[in-house]
């Protein structure tokens, strides 16, 4: 796998030794794991572990998101209204079910689990999508100052398919070069920052709109620095 990062990369934000060394440690570990998969992609880490997670939890997770979602927020203001149109819903990170995988996530990825935000249930139903973006800070954009003092840049994401998807629903990164069809408890694990620890422009990705059936993910965000005080 290429690792060369493009020098567009350098576009979002500096280097920093800090989130090159937490890229570095966590690809380690992910390498000297049997079960994490490496994905041939071009300039961008990305590892995948199928049946992460059991049934009991991917239900469990399923179940908790459709009796709490609201409708999926922006960042940053966007003047495209169907750019994320999914619903999302905040897992209490303090009950012991979430809890648990909240561990199991930290455990693999070897990132303290302060360093998490609280995990983000997503769902899709026919026609809903979450446009190309990246899941790191755009550091001149004005929210980055209050980014910054909550844990600051977005490094590694970690995502989970709670269902098989009947038709669409992909996960499609264009410049890495891959596209993942929604398998039921498959985890996929990329790191947004370059190896200079710059944020890398390869990790643009996009849910790819559902065209039949109901999508169903978690997504975890992991901070370069403790997101819970
Ligand atoms: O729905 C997807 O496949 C992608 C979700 C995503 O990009 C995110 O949660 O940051
Ligand atoms: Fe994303």
């Amino acid at each position: 796998m290429s690792t060369t990062a493009s020098p567009r990369t350098r576009r979002h934000g500096t280097p920093s030794p800090l989130r090159a060394r937490i890229g570095r440690q966590v690809a380690e570990r992910l390498d000297n794991n049997p079960a994490a998969k490496k994905a041939k992609v071009s300039g961008a880490q990305i590892y995948y572990i199928p049946g992460y997670l059991s049934d009991r939890d991917c239900d469990m997770l399923m179940t908790k998101m459709d009796e709490g979602s609201r409708r999926s927020t922006l960042l940053s203001d966007s003047s495209d209204p169907d750019f994320r149109t999914s619903d999302s819903c905040d897992l209490d990170r303090w009950s012991p079910d979430i809890h648990a995988i909240d561990e199991r996530l930290s455990m693999l990825l070897g990132i303290p689990a302060e360093n998490g935000e609280t995990i983000q249930g997503q769902r899709y139903s026919p026609g809903q999508q979450f446009r190309a973006h990246h899941d790191f800070f755009h550091e001149s954009q004005s929210y980055w100052e209050a980014m910054k003092a909550q844990g600051g840049q977005r490094t590694w994401t970690a995502m989970i398919y709670l269902n098989d998807v009947e038709e669409g629903g992909s996960t499609w990164f264009p410049q890495a070069g891959i596209r993942v069809k929604p398998e039921r408890g498959l985890l996929l694990i990329w790191n947004n920052m370059a190896l200079d620890g710059s944020p890398n422009e390869n990790t643009l990705h996009e849910g790819v709109s559902v065209t039949k059936g109901t999508k169903y993910i978690v997504t975890k965000w992991f901070r370069e620095g403790a997101w819970i005080r």
